[in-house]
């Protein structure tokens, strides 16, 4: 039996400050950072790697009862032959990975959490709680970058591909995604990008996975599943329309969205899924008949909101199983359209649109659709973003739409 000990204590500091500060010693770092609510655990190094939750036994000690804290970042398609990129490629593959330091914002406050294999050294615990109370307000760095275009005729075919697959009856709908080559000007760290994230105005959770010196990160507004207790949250995301920084025209595009028939039945692909698969799984389920509008700074989105109560027996990691990938990344059915992506995009996917969160040691936890993301090895890498393909959608809208949503994700260059 695995014996782990896990010590948390209340701290006042800034958490992104201190773990700025903190980083540069660590080969492994871990971000989920919800910027709307206090959601936020930031982790550094690796005390352990685990197959699964179970067979563990923890020691939980300080003036905090706070459970340690794992982190989860999973590839989209894990059993896809094509080989990923030399950067995805670089990260191991482990499932559950337990950080030796832990920053914390969430409901019970700001804390600090050292995880070790053995009992936890009071000095230890004493020097980070100093380093992170010391550490200097973060600051911002732009970062020039040039983007290499990808071909929109090799777009045009694949959605022909996506099309004849959607008129033989093969599929409903299925999303693809574009990647671009990203060459910055002069190195950055995974830091720049971060902080850039999380102090930019794009809206969403914050994921970091940094391993050695390839990262993965973005900001998405696509939660997947949250777990307290036998409360559960998701949402349905899919059906997308520019933003507007003039209010007026913001709400005109929302309400065309709202009206669009292609969009709403791209939508209610994503409805359907949650109602069946949460329907096996959970009590309680309540998703509104109506989507509302999401609005994000480069994009807006119709959403539906999500909340359950989870039948007893049923873990967070299952959840992660049965909810990903959903019709907004994958298509319908999900099977099939997997399949399909194999066939027509021309490149792996790694992490982007694969299940990224944090679970803790009392089985509560979220996963994010880690969407808005690249990967990048501090002087350039790849930028992805996918779209819907349904009957009735045309490849230049859906290239054009791509370009809105990358636009998340270059915000961390702090343009
Ligand atoms: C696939 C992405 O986004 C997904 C696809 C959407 C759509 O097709 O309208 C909207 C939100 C996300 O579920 C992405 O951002 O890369």
């Amino acid at each position: 039996m695995t014996r782990i000990y896990s010590y948390s204590q209340p701290i006042d500091s800034d958490i992104v400050d201190g773990f700025c500060l903190l980083q540069k010693g660590f080969t492994d770092q871990f971000v989920y950072y919800d910027k709307q609510s206090a959601n936020r655990y930031m982790g550094l190094g690796r005390c352990i790697a685990l197959p699964q939750m179970e067979g563990v036994e923890y020691e939980i000690e300080g003036p905090i009862d706070q459970p340690p804290v794992f982190f989860s970042f999973n590839r989209f398609d894990a059993e896809n032959p094509k080989a990923t990129d030399e950067l995805f490629e670089a990260f191991p593959r482990l499932k559950f990975m337990l950080p030796e330091v832990v920053l914390v914002e969430n409901e019970r406050g700001r804390m600090l959490q050292v995880n070790s294999l053995s009992p936890v050294y009071p000095g230890r615990i004493a020097r980070f709680a100093r380093q992170v109370a010391g550490a200097p307000r973060r600051e911002r760095v732009t970062v020039p970058f040039t983007l290499e275009r990808d071909s929109r005729e090799q777009w045009r075919a694949e959605v022909d591909a996506a099309l004849s697959a959607i008129r033989s009856g093969r599929v409903d709908k299925v999303v693809l995604s574009r990647r671009q080559r990203l060459l910055a000007e002069h190195p950055f760290s995974s830091k720049d990008l971060l902080v850039n994230l999380i102090d930019g105005d794009a809206r969403g959770t914050v994921l970091l996975y940094r391993y050695a010196d390839v990262f993965f990160c973005g900001c998405t507004p696509e939660l997947l599943v949250r777990k307290r207790g036998q409360q559960l949250e998701s949402m349905c995301l899919a059906g997308t329309c520019p933003a507007s920084e003039d209010p007026d025209r913001a709400r005109e595009l929302a309400s065309e969205l709202m009206a669009d028939e292609k969009n709403r039945a791209e939508h209610e692909h994503v409805v359907h899924f949650m109602r069946e698969v949460l329907g096996r799984i959970c009590h309680d389920v309540r998703i509104p008949r109506e989507p509302q509008i999401l609005s994000l700074r480069h994009v807006q989105h119709l959403h539906t909101p999500v909340s359950a109560k989870v039948l007893e027996g049923v873990n967070l990691p299952e959840l992660v199983g049965d909810l990903h990938p959903t019709p907004a990344v994958a298509g319908t059915p999900v099977g099939e359209a997997k399949m399909l992506i194999r066939q027509i995009e021309s490149y792996n996917r790694g992490f982007f649109a694969g299940a990224c969160g944090y679970i803790d040691g009392a089985g509560d936890g979220a996963f994010s659709v880690g969407l808005r993301t690249g990967v990048f090895d501090g002087e350039g890498g790849w930028v992805y973003a996918g779209c819907g393909i349904v009957e009735g959608s045309v490849a230049d809208d859906e290239f054009d739409e791509i370009d809105m949503k990358l636009k998340t994700i270059l915000s961390a260059f702090g343009e």
